[in-house]
């Protein structure tokens, strides 16, 4: 195992991600976060309390709202949980219509749980603009997919492992790097 974040690493890296948010996108106003289970939404909850700040000390008067969505439901590659009744799929109580919508997720490998997530979120309506912000992007792409706010991009083997572990879930921050 070797760690790839400690604690104090992943607090600057979100506090980075936060600053990048608020400095680059076009109207503040107007954006929603929503957050795939189980650690993408612990991320938003963070994101969305340091953009919050931001926004009341330059006087900007807006909630941002935040959805989640478990993607187990949806995703191609696990289609078993496909009938499963105790998944709630996906969990946003705003109107995305017209929203730049900020999909947020621990580590962004595939593609396959964003197209999923694409999928359920257009099921919802037609927000404006869709970007992806990953705490963690690692090699593995099998679709035409790219976040545009990237936390940290690491290197890793296929027969690696890239594990995030959040105080909200794990009672710790630390990325790692693990054989399969
Ligand atoms: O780009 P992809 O290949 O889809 O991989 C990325 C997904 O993999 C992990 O989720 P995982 O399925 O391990 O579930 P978890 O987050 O609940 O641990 C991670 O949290 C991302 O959601
Ligand atoms: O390395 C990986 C790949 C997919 N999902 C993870 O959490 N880590």
């Amino acid at each position: 195992m070797k760690i790839v974040l400690d604690a104090a690493e992943v607090e600057t890296i979100v506090e980075r991600m936060a600053i990048d948010l608020y400095l680059h996108v076009p109207s503040i106003e107007n954006l929603v976060l929503i957050g795939i289970q189980s650690r993408g939404d612990k991320l938003a909850e963070r994101l969305r309390i340091l953009l919050e700040s931001k926004m009341e000390r330059d006087g900007i008067q807006a909630k941002l709202p935040l959805g989640t969505l478990n993607v187990n439901f949806y995703r191609d590659d696990l289609v078993k949980n496909y009938d499963s009744p105790n998944v709630r799929a996906i969990d946003i109580n705003f109107d995305i219509n017209n929203k730049h919508v900020i999909l947020v997720d621990d580590v962004f490998y595939t593609g396959r749980t964003v197209r999923a997530a694409l999928d359920a979120i257009f099921a919802e309506g037609r927000p404006s603009k869709i970007s992806m912000l990953t705490l963690v992007k690692r090699p593995g792409r099998e679709l035409p997919v790219l976040p545009e706010f990237i936390g940290l991009d690491v290197s890793a083997a296929d027969n690696e492992y890239i594990k995030v572990k959040l105080k909200e879930v794990e009672g710790e921050d630390l990325v790692s790097i693990h054989p399969r």
